[in-house]
């Protein structure tokens, strides 16, 4: 799996039927040089005019592919399919366009082995949202926990999967992750994003500043809904304006969970869940617990490893693509029928 900040390839080994998780295995995170960080940024960008065939797009889809092949070498293991995500470079569902890009055929006579690939682009055709994905993986290891639960995860864009107390599965993109913060710490500090939200804790949070982001029409949409990475570039752009560098901070990490917390929801939770590199940021976990009447732990207290769960989704989801299983229902990406997706490619 590579998400949305951009920071590279997170792999892991994971072991089941595509319906219930027997064990997870190793993991290993392979970051991604400067360099393909700002190939890929400036793919962001140009996505919209790009061709399929464009040569920069084949010439990074190698790359990705390489890169993966290389991350699932490190886990040295045997295994009998691999989920290969790919890399985000546009979702624009009401265009029905999604758009990851990765080498799958490189990457299956890399590693010998069938790759699931393309998962959310028949979800996206079927007119549903085609994110998130992770909502039936987080249900499949949740499975023996109490309900109503709240998973909240956080990468370049935040999604939560809420797993009712009548057994429905509910699920949306709540709005920015880390990916406002992680821009505006770029742009003041060259660092590639506030390590333990150190930066954003020392700030104060501009409450005027952050009722305008959060006046937004994508958070009176109702659910299932699904963001671009940049879809709030532009409002954080001229919002944050003439802020200094840690109220900005603070508050871009204040919107990140009040974004989470203004999420629909059919009841309250018991418990709060969270995943993704934002677990680590103490200014957005201290925000959503100041939100949330009931417990924000990170995933680490039900035994789960937030770094990884992305990745051990994807390989949850190769298993469901080979066994014909849904890879998403209406709750999740409002795709009027539960939906099948992927394509897997077998090693040339
Ligand atoms: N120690 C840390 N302190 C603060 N923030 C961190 C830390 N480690 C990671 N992050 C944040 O988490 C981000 C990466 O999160 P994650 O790996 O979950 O995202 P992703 O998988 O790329 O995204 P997505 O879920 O959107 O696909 C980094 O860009 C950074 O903002
Ligand atoms: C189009 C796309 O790549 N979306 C990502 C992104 O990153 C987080 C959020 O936005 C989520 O909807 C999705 O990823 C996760 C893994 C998902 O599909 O569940």
């Amino acid at each position: 799996m590579s998400g949305t900040s951009l920071d590279g390839v997170d792999a892991a080994v994971i072991e089941t039927d595509g319906e219930t998780v027997v064990r997870t295995g190793k993991t290993a995170c392979l970051l991604y040089e400067e360099p393909l960080r700002l190939r890929l940024r400036a793919l962001l960008d140009a996505a919209p005019g790009l061709a399929l065939d464009d040569p920069e797009i084949v010439a990074v889809s190698r790359v990705i592919a390489d890169r993966h092949a290389e991350a699932v070498a490190m886990l040295a293991c045997r295994a009998e399919i691999a989920g290969f995500h790919g890399q985000t470079i546009l979702h624009d569902p009401p265009s029905r366009r999604t758009w990851q890009i990765g080498d799958a055929a490189r990457l299956a006579h890399k590693i010998r082995l069938p790759v699931a690939s393309d998962f959310r682009s028949a979800d996206v055709a079927a007119g549903g949202e085609g994110a998130p994905l992770v909502p039936l993986f987080h249900a499949a290891m949740a499975a023996t926990l109490e309900k109503p639960l709240l998973i909240v995860n956080i990468g370049g864009v935040a999604n939560i999967t809420f797993l009712a107390s009548d057994g429905a599965i509910l699920a949306c993109d709540t709005g920015p992750g880390n990916g406002p913060l992680d821009d505006w710490v770029h742009r003041h500090t060259g660092a590639a994003f506030d390590r333990d939200g150190t930066l954003a804790a020392s700030g104060r949070v501009n409450a005027a500043r952050l009722a305008r982001l959060l006046a937004d029409g994508y958070f009176a949409r109702p659910a299932p809904k699904s963001l671009d990475r940049l879809y709030f570039s532009a409002l954080v752009a001229e919002v944050t304006e003439g802020l200094s560098v840690a109220d900005g901070a603070a508050t871009l990490a204040a919107f990140t969970a009040a974004a989470v917390a203004a999420a629909p929801m059919p009841e309250p939770p018991r418990l709060v869940l969270v995943t993704g590199g934002g677990r680590h940021n103490r200014a957005i976990m201290a925000a959503l617990r100041a939100r949330f009447a009931v417990p924000v732990q990170p995933v680490e207290m039900v035994g789960w490893d937030g770094d990884a769960l992305e990745a051990q989704c994807f390989g949850f989801l190769a298993v469901r693509v080979l066994h014909g299983l849904p890879l998403s229902v209406p709750g999740t990406t409002g795709v009027a029928a539960p939906m099948r997706g992927g394509v897997i490619v077998q090693p040339g």
